[in-house]
């Protein structure tokens, strides 16, 4: 008899190889790679700070951007100048603060989003007790809360952003949940407002965009794909239209490199 563990890892297996297959079969010279950073192509770390980006996945991202003609960027909630610190020496185009920053090739990261005021900011983190575990990313315009190593303090944080918020009611403000965090960003700014800025300039334009994400903060991308005719491929995510799931990001970073070995 088959244990339901035993199942459900050959279930990932054999959607794994669908995916890889999927994804492998794209022509790099048609798409535009679109690629969620955290969960996606780096696996999740107890804090935004403690990450590995290895030298095998710059590589290939490096080998994909010349392949798909300079149209790869990333796709992300963190600040674009957290994106060059982590992938150094590599400078790609990106989508940075869930769709608040953009850089095209070559060009300057530059936000198009107010700043949240100092003093919200200020309130926001002064929930963040450095011994609790909680950490705090101010990026300016938005604040994300991280409760991954005090997850008990995930009912205090969401209390306390919801007490700060209503001490400036004049802000236009909204809550993105992640994975174990708690951000607090301006309304109207997401990923798929992002990808479409993105995708109206060139190299991306007239590109089939293939996105791959795993999160809540991806669903606005998600979203937007399917009206630019493009793809997507979620990692751990079921839901209709995807093109493929991949179980884990080594399971994305595998597919990058055995597409940018077969070009
Ligand atoms: O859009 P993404 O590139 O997936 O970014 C989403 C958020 O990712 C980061 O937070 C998440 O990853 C951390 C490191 O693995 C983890 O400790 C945390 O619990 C996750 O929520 C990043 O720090 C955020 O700024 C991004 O918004």
């Amino acid at each position: 008899m088959v244990s339901a563990a035993a199942s459900a890892t050959h279930q990932a297996e054999q959607a794994n190889a669908a995916a890889l297959r999927a994804f492998t079969a794209l022509d790099p010279r048609e798409v535009a790679l679109l690629l969620d950073v955290d969960g996606t192509l780096i696996d999740i770390g107890p804090t935004p700070f403690a990450v590995d980006v290895s030298d095998t996945l710059k590589r290939s991202l490096e080998r994909l951007f010349e392949l798909t003609g300079g149209a790869l960027a990333l796709v992300s909630g963190r600040p674009i100048h957290d994106l060059d610190r982590l992938f150094a020496p590599l400078v790609l185009p990106a989508v940075g603060g869930h769709g608040a920053e953009m850089r095209l090739a070559e060009g300057t990261a530059a936000s198009h989003v107010a700043d949240l005021p100092a003093a919200l900011r200020a309130r926001l983190i002064g929930a963040v007790d450095p011994d609790s575990g909680v950490a705090y990313e101010d990026k300016g315009y938005s604040v994300a809360l991280h409760y991954r190593r005090a997850p008990d303090h995930e009912a205090r944080l969401r209390a306390h952003v919801s007490e700060s918020l209503a001490a400036f009611p004049a802000e236009d403000t909204e809550v993105l949940p992640g994975k174990m965090m708690i951000e607090v960003k301006r309304p109207g700014i997401d990923k798929g407002a992002g990808i479409r800025r993105l995708m109206g300039h060139e190299p991306f334009a007239r590109r089939i965009p293939v996105f791959i994400g795993d999160d809540v903060t991806d669903e606005a991308a998600f979203a937007a794909i399917p009206a630019l005719g493009g793809r997507s491929f979620s990692v751990n995510r079921a839901f209709e239209g995807l093109s493929g799931i991949f179980s884990a990001p080594e399971q994305v970073r595998r597919a990058l490199s055995e597409w940018a070995a077969k070009h």
